[in-house]
Order: structure tokens, then sequence, then C-alpha cells
């Protein structure tokens, strides 16, 4: 089963994601962009880049999705694996699409998604961890043109619409409360999650 942690930079994914390796001592857990590949490096030298092409940035994250999938996400699942992903294919809808935005694509995220279609392996459940912006971009630091309150008000949108399309799939957690809190809350929700399949 293959669930994926989604949310703005600052919402607390990697503090979710680093705690539940102690609960979950079997599960594969993995991460989007990758760490260990030249993918990934690509990929973050994309995210460094203040003047990185967005449309070329999507390749190179979609790049990396395809390697992710192929070394890591499939053999896992193949292996009857429990996986748990830290940003998966829903960060490139939401992210990709709103760089995209004034972009020539007339509509980015269908645009993303139809690329993702033919090849990816849609998550069974995604838990959302929930913050406003302003919250994110202070707790992220506003590092990275990723980060900025901006920006990530219409990433939120997208991930909004996301849910909308697909209730079922989505568990929102409010994570403006405290990190302990959060962590209760996607305990209870992958729980659930496990005791419904
Ligand atoms: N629930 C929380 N309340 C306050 N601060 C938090 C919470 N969760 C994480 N943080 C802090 O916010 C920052 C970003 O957290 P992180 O887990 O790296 O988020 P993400 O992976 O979603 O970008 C870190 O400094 C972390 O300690
Ligand atoms: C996986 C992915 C990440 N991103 C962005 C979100 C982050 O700003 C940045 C790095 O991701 P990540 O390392 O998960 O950052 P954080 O822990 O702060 O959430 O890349 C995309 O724009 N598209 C994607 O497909």
């Amino acid at each position: 089963m293959l669930v994926t942690l989604e949310g703005l930079d600052g919402s607390g994914k990697t503090t979710v994601w680093e705690a539940l390796h102690d609960a979950y001592p079997d599960a594969v857990f993995t991460r989007e962009p990758t760490s260990d590949s030249w993918y990934g490096d690509a990929v973050n030298r994309a995210i460094a880049d203040d003047d990185a092409d967005p449309l070329a940035t999507l390749f190179l994250f979609t790049a990396d999705h395809a390697d992710h999938l192929s070394r890591v996400v499939r053999p896992a699942l193949a292996d009857g694996d429990l996986v748990i992903s830290d940003r998966y294919s829903d960060s490139r809808y939401a992210y990709q699409a709103a760089s995209l935005r004034d972009s020539d694509l007339r509509r980015p995220m269908e645009y993303i998604r139809g690329i993702h279609t033919a090849f990816t392996r849609p998550p069974d459940k995604t838990i959302y961890l929930d913050v406003d912006p302003e919250t994110a971009a202070a707790r992220s630091g506003a590092t990275n043109k990723f980060e900025q309150a901006a920006y990530l008000a219409d990433v939120r949108a997208n991930y909004e619409r996301l849910i909308e399309a697909e209730p079922e799939r989505f568990v929102r957690v409010d994570a403006t409360r405290s990190p302990e809190d959060v962590l209760d809350a996607v305990e209870a929700a992958l729980e659930e999650i496990l005791a419904e399949n």
C-alpha cells in the first residue's frame, strides 16, 4: 500500500515522516525529490536556481518521479510493503501548476496530470497537512523561491482542487497545531487507513 504525505513547505511533513519510522519499523520510507540519485541532485539544482525555467523544472521533477517509481516504489509494493512517501505526484500537480500559471499552457494542472497518467502509480491514500501560507512560509524560513507566502497561496488552492476531485483519497489534518498533536492525528489516520485495507 502506498501512503503519501503532502502539504505546503513548513507544514511539518518531514517532522511527521521521521517520527513515523518508530511506529512503523517495517515500512519503506521514501521521499520526493529523491535524496539518493542524480535525478534528485538535478532537481535540487533547479530548486536553488531562481532563473530555472518552470517547464524544464517540471520535467526534472517528473524524471525524478519516474526513477523513484521504478527503483523504489514499485519494487517495494511488489514485495507487499507499506510505502510512506514524503511528497509524491500531488506535489507536482500543486506546485508546478502554480509555477506554470502564467505560461502558454492553458490548463497547467490538467497538462501535468496528463503526463503522469500513462506511467505513474497513484497513491492509495494521501495525508494532507493543512496550514495557511503565512505559517508555512514562516516555518520554512522562506529560503527558496517555492517558500514565499503568495506562491504558497496558489499551491494551497491547487491542493484544494485535488482534494475536491478525490475526497476519498485524502485525509486532511490540521497542521497548525503542536507537533505532538499533528503526529497523534497522523498516526490515528494511518491506523484507520491500515485497518480499512
Ligand atoms: N506542528 C508544528 N508546529 C510548529 N512548528 C513545526 C511543526 N511541525 C514542524 N515544525 C517546524 O517547522 C519547520 C518545518 O518543518 P518540516 O517538518 O521540515 O516541514 P516540511 O517537511 O513540511 O517542509 C521545522 O523547523 C520544524 O521543526
Ligand atoms: C516533489 C516536489 C517538490 N517541490 C518543491 C517543494 C519544496 O519547495 C521543494 C523541496 O521539497 P522538500 O525537500 O520536500 O521541501 P520541504 O521539506 O520544505 O517541504 O520542492 C515541487 O515544486 N514539486 C515537486 O514535485
